[in-house]
């Protein structure tokens, strides 16, 4: 049986699901795959590490946005070394640019942001995080997204550890597809 409700990743999918809530206008050319590379640092590591990242955008009419995010870590010419971050979650706009969003982590985190989406920049700041008894000690964090011509960029700052908010990611991606459905 077919999905009635399919989620929409971009014009193709457009075509037969629904059309998108008038309050995701300023967030829709994050819709698709995308794909590209980051580098990463943290005061307490000794070395950089770079790494290659796919992420995922998609709604169902409502007005949020499905994400998943997977990374692996790569070595100098690119090749895969081992998995790395994975986050699933929900990008959540109200009707004036109002944005919240909730990522889980299989590291035993849950964040909570809230923030705001102005022109190509989405930009998010910590409401809450959440951790299991397992997880490493993240207290707050930060991110800001770039986004047009097919690029997507962001940056992402850590309090973490004992450190104060620290620089940890920086990534740029390319829309690679509109993804299979
Ligand atoms: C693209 C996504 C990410 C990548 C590729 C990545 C990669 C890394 C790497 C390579 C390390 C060094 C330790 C290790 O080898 O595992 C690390 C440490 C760490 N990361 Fe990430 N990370 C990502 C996302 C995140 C996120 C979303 C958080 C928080 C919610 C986070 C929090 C931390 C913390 C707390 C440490 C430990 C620092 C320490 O104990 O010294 N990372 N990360």
């Amino acid at each position: 049986m077919n999905d009635p409700y399919p989620d929409v990743y971009g014009a193709r999918q457009a075509a037969y699901g629904p059309a998108a809530h008038p309050w995701l206008t300023p967030v829709l050319p994050l819709l698709g795959v995308w794909r590209g590379r980051g580098r990463g640092q943290y005061p307490t590591l000794e070395e950089e590490f770079a790494y290659e990242q796919e992420l995922t955008f998609a709604h169902d009419g409502r007005p949020f946005l499905r994400y998943e995010g997977r990374a692996w870590l790569t070595d100098g010419t690119g090749a895969p070394l081992r998995p790395s971050g994975r986050e699933s979650g929900w990008l959540r706009v109200g009707p004036d640019g109002y944005v919240e969003a909730l990522l889980s982590h299989p590291t035993g985190i849950a964040e909570v942001y809230t923030g705001r989406v102005s022109g190509s920049v989405v930009e998010l700041a910590t409401h809450a995080v959440v951790r299991t008894p397992l997880a490493k000690e993240v207290t707050s964090a930060r991110r800001r997204y770039t986004f047009g011509d097919g690029v997507l960029s962001y940056t992402q700052d850590l309090e973490a550890v004992g450190q104060p908010l620290s620089p940890h990611l920086a990534a740029e991606l390319r829309r690679v597809s509109e993804a299979d459905g």
